[in-house]
C-alpha cells in the first residue's frame, strides 16, 4: 500500500485537459482564470468627494482665524454622477459636494457639511480657520491604476474579486471550463426512495458531492445507482464516456475486498497510464485512482462509507481538480490541539474535528468523538478536517495541527 505523499504524486502527473472558455465577470464565482487579471481604468475615475460638505480651495483659508474670517461664495452644489465643471473660480469661493461627486478643479479640500457655519441667506458660508488641504478627497487612480494587477492567474474567484471585475472595467474574463464529473452510487442496498427498509440504505454520499459542485468548480452529473450485478454495465458506462463530455468519473461504494466490489476489477479491464488502489489513510483506505491511457479521462473510486467518501473527496479529489485547474497548491492552516489524541503511526488521519477561537486569540482544534465512518453526527457537529500526520502516533495538547476547510480551498479563507 502506498502512503499520501506517493498518492498525491501519482494524481499531479495524471493531469487531464481541462479546456479554457470565456465568460461575464460577473458569473465567474469559484470559476478559475486563466490569464492574470489587470485594470482596465483608474479607480476612482475622478478625484472626488468622501463626505458630504463643501469643496474649497484649502490655500484660501492660510490667514483665517477667529479674528479674522472670511465668507466663500457657493457656486453650486454637485452631487455624485454631475459634471463637475465650473466656467471660472475666484478666490474665496465654494461648491457644496455630496459623496461621490466629482471635485472641480482649483478645490483641493472637503469642509464636512456638520462642521459648516453658514451666512442668514445660505449663499455663503463662513469660514474661521485654516483648513488643510486633501480632507475627505479620494484622489483618481488612488486604489487600482489602470493596468494594475487585480488577480493572478489561477485564483479561485470570489466575491470580492467579481466587486473588483465590475468596478474596474473587466467585462469578460477567460477561465477553465468547469470539469464535468460523472457520479456513480453503488450497492444493491442504495435507494433514492423516501421509505426504505431496515436492510437499505438511503443514498447520502451523491447528494453530499453534489451539493459541494454548487458553490465549486465541476459540474455535477448523476449516473444514479449501479447494482451489484451491475459490472458489465459499469464497464459501458466507462467507454461510453471516452466519448462524451465526462473529464472525470466517480464512484463510491464497491471498491473494497467483498464479493460485490466490482470498482477495482472493472478499472483493471483498460489501458490505465497511472493507477493505485489502496492509501495509507483513515478514513478512505480502499481509495482508487487511475487515469485511462490514451484519453483525457481519470477516474476515481471513492470506499462508500459517508465519512471516507468525503473524505477522500476533500484529500484526492480536490488537490487533483485544483491541479488540473491550475489553481497553485493550497496550505494548511494550523491550529493548537484541544485534546491529547493518539493513533496508528503508519497511517495519517483525517479528522472531524472542531475549531474555535479562544478570548484571547488562540485557535483551538478539538478531535470529534466518533471517527468511524458511518458516523454523520460527527461530521455534522464538525468544522473542519483536522490532518493527523503519519511518522508520529502520539499528538499532545498544544502541538500544532494541519487544518483543512471542508467546503473549498484553504486559499479561500487564507490565501
Ligand atoms: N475485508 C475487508 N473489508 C473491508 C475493508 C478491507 O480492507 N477488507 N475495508 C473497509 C474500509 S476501510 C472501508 S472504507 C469500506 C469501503 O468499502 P466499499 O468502498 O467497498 O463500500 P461498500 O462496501 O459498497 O459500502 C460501505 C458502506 O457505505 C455505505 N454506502 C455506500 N454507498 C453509499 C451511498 N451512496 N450513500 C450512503 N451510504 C453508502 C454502504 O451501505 C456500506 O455500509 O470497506 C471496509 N471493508
Ligand atoms: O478507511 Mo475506511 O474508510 O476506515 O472506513
Amino acid at each position: 500500500m502506498i502512503n499520501y505523499k506517493e498518492a498525491k504524486k501519482i494524481l499531479l502527473k495524471s493531469k487531464i485537459k481541462i479546456k479554457d472558455e470565456i465568460i461575464n465577470s460577473s458569473k465567474s464565482l469559484n470559476r478559475i482564470n486563466v490569464l492574470d487579471i489587470y485594470s482596465a481604468v483608474n479607480y476612482p475615475a475622478g478625484t472626488n468627494a468622501a463626505f458630504d460638505g463643501f469643496a474649497i480651495n484649502s490655500k484660501d483659508t492660510i490667514k483665517l482665524n477667529k479674528n479674522n474670517s472670511q465668507n466663500f461664495k457657493i457656486l453650486k452644489t454637485i452631487s455624485a454622477g454631475d459634471n463637475p465643471s465650473l466656467k471660472k473660480t475666484n478666490k474665496f469661493e465654494a461648491v457644496e459636494v455630496m459623496t461621490g461627486a466629482l471635485i472641480p478643479k482649483n478645490f483641493d479640500t472637503i469642509i464636512p457639511i456638520e462642521k459648516i457655519i453658514f451666512d442668514k441667506n445660505r449663499k455663503f458660508i463662513l469660514i474661521n480657520k485654516r483648513i488643510k488641504n486633501n480632507q475627505h478627497i479620494r484622489y483618481a487612480g488612488s486604489d487600482y491604476k489602470k493596468r494594475d494587477l487585480i488577480i493572478k492567474k489561477g485564483t479561485i474567484i470570489q466575491p470580492s474579486h467579481i466587486l473588483a471585475f465590475k468596478t474596474l472595467g473587466i467585462v469578460n474574463i477567460k477561465v477553465k471550463m468547469k470539469p464535468n464529473i460523472l457520479f456513480f452510487s453503488t450497492g444493491n442496498e442504495i435507494s433514492n426512495n423516501r421509505n426504505v427498509a431496515n436492510w437499505k440504505v438511503r443514498n447520502s454520499n451523491s447528494y453530499y458531492i453534489k451539493s459541494l459542485s454548487n458553490n465549486f468548480l465541476f459540474n455535477f452529473i448523476d449516473g444514479g445507482i449501479l447494482r451489484d450485478k451491475d459490472a458489465k454495465l459499469f464497464q459501458k458506462k466507462i467507454e461510453k464516456s471516452f466519448k462524451s463530455k465526462i473529464d472525470i468519473i466517480i464512484t463510491s461504494g464497491a471498491v473494497s475486498a467483498g464479493k460485490h466490489d466490482f470498482v477495482p476489477h472493472i478499472i483493471n479491464k483498460f489501458s490505465l497510464s497511472n493507477f493505485f488502489k489502496g492509501v495509507s489513510i483513515r478514513p478512505g483506505k480502499p481509495v482508487l485512482f487511475a487515469k485511462f491511457k490514451k484519453t483525457e479521462k481519470a477516474i476515481f473510486g471513492l470506499p462508500g462509507n459517508p465519512i471516507s467518501s468525503s473524505a477522500c473527496f476533500r484529500f484526492f479529489v480536490y488537490p487533483y481538480l485544483f491541479n488540473i485547474l491550475g489553481v497553485k497548491v493550497e496550505k494548511p492552516f494550523k491550529a493548537k490541539l484541544k485534546n491529547n489524541y493518539s493513533k496508528s503511526k503508519k497511517i495519517i488521519r483525517f479528522l472531524k474535528a472542531k475549531l474555535t477561537s479562544t478570548n484571547d486569540g488562540k485557535i483551538e482544534l478539538e478531535v470529534l468523538k466518533g471517527q468511524e465512518s458511518f458516523r454523520i453526527k460527527s461530521f455534522v457537529e464538525s468544522n473542519v478536517w483536522g490532518l493527523f500526520k503519519d511518522g508520529q502516533s502520539t499528538f499532545k495538547k498544544g502541538e500544532l495541527i494541519d487544518c483543512y476547510s471542508p467546503i473549498g480551498s484553504n486559499i479561500n479563507i487564507f490565501k
